[in-house]
């Protein structure tokens, strides 16, 4: 197992309503080495909340009010030369454990940041518009990745994401005004691919790309080694590319499951008419 998420809960703090925002309650998923995990829900379903408390990168106002992240990483200030956990770091009171997995939700900020990108990287929503006009592509990605690997080669490493995504390594050299948006969406995937995580959590990457765009993207994404937690409101985009689903709703997973199981023979309601208004689109499988 990659990342087991425990009964996340998580709210927002709204002072000038009455009463919290519920965010998240309760919400369990758990994705494994190398697979696509999909997190379909609505529009307000908590989606990007998961995704962001995640890496520590909620809005000022979000609060994790309980649950677990275990994640199969240790970060380095707290390992052996061998990469296993120090013994002295193993206890009740750190949020590390002896099987070498490390509750995220739990880890201070210091240490969460170790682990951000390096191990497990966020590609946000609208990840395009994050990218500096000021430098190209290229010394973006090759920044990102001295950071967190400084003695990784970080041009190779460069080249190599940009190639593996679809775009000629001499793109490195462009400034992202004179790429596409799908381009721009791309370089920003490569990114977090040249720092090698184990997961990769890509919060809506379809927003806003044509058609064309869109399925190379998602193909690219499906064809990762790493594994993918992909969270959309895109039910097509998902029976494509997950092999397995969580539906939230209001909050709360309402399901889990085989993509194939879960869109085929839906064990909640709310999950059957997302499935249905899909289908009365047109959508089906291969
Ligand atoms: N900073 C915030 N302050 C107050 N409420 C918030 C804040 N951010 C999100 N929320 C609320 O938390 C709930 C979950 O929001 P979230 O953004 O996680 O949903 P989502 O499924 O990702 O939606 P979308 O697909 O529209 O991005 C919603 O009711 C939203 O209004």
């Amino acid at each position: 197992m990659l990342l087991r998420v425990d009964s996340l809960t998580v709210r927002y703090r709204t002072p000038d309503r009455n009463g919290d925002v519920r965010a998240l309650t309760d919400a369990s998923v758990s994705v494994e080495h190398g697979e696509t995990y999909g997190l379909l829900g609505e529009s307000g379903s908590g989606k990007t909340t998961l995704a962001r408390a995640l890496v520590g990168l909620l809005d000022d106002a979000g609060e994790v009010r309980g649950g677990h992240a275990w994640f199969d990483a240790v970060p380095p200030a707290w390992t052996d030369a061998d990469g296993t956990p120090r013994a002295d770091v193993v206890s009740d009171d750190t949020p590390v454990r002896a099987d070498g997995t490390t509750d995220l939700l739990a880890l201070p900020d210091a240490h969460l940041r170790d682990l951000r990108w390096a191990e497990i990287a966020l590609v946000p929503q609208r990840a395009m518009g994050a990218l500096d006009p000021a430098y190209t592509v290229g010394a973006q990605i090759r920044e990102a990745v001295r950071r967190h690997h400084p003695d990784a080669d970080a041009g190779r490493r460069a080249r190599d994401a940009l190639t593996r995504l679809g775009l000629r390594a001499a793109r490195a050299e462009d400034h992202p005004h004179v790429l596409s948006g799908g381009e721009r969406q791309r370089v920003v995937l490569a990114m977090a691919l040249a720092c090698d995580p184990a997961l990769l959590v890509v919060d809506e990457p379809t927003t806003g790309l044509d058609a064309v765009a869109r399925d190379r993207l998602l193909d690219d994404l499906a064809s990762l080694d790493a594994a993918v937690l992909l969270v959309s409101h895109d039910l097509a985009a998902l029976a494509e590319t997950a092999d397995r689903l969580a539906v939230l709703h209001d909050g709360r997973v309402v399901e889990t499951g085989p993509t194939e199981a879960v869109l085929g023979d839906p064990a909640s309601d709310h999950t059957a008419a997302l499935r249905d208004a899909w289908r009365a689109g047109g959508g089906a499988w291969d």
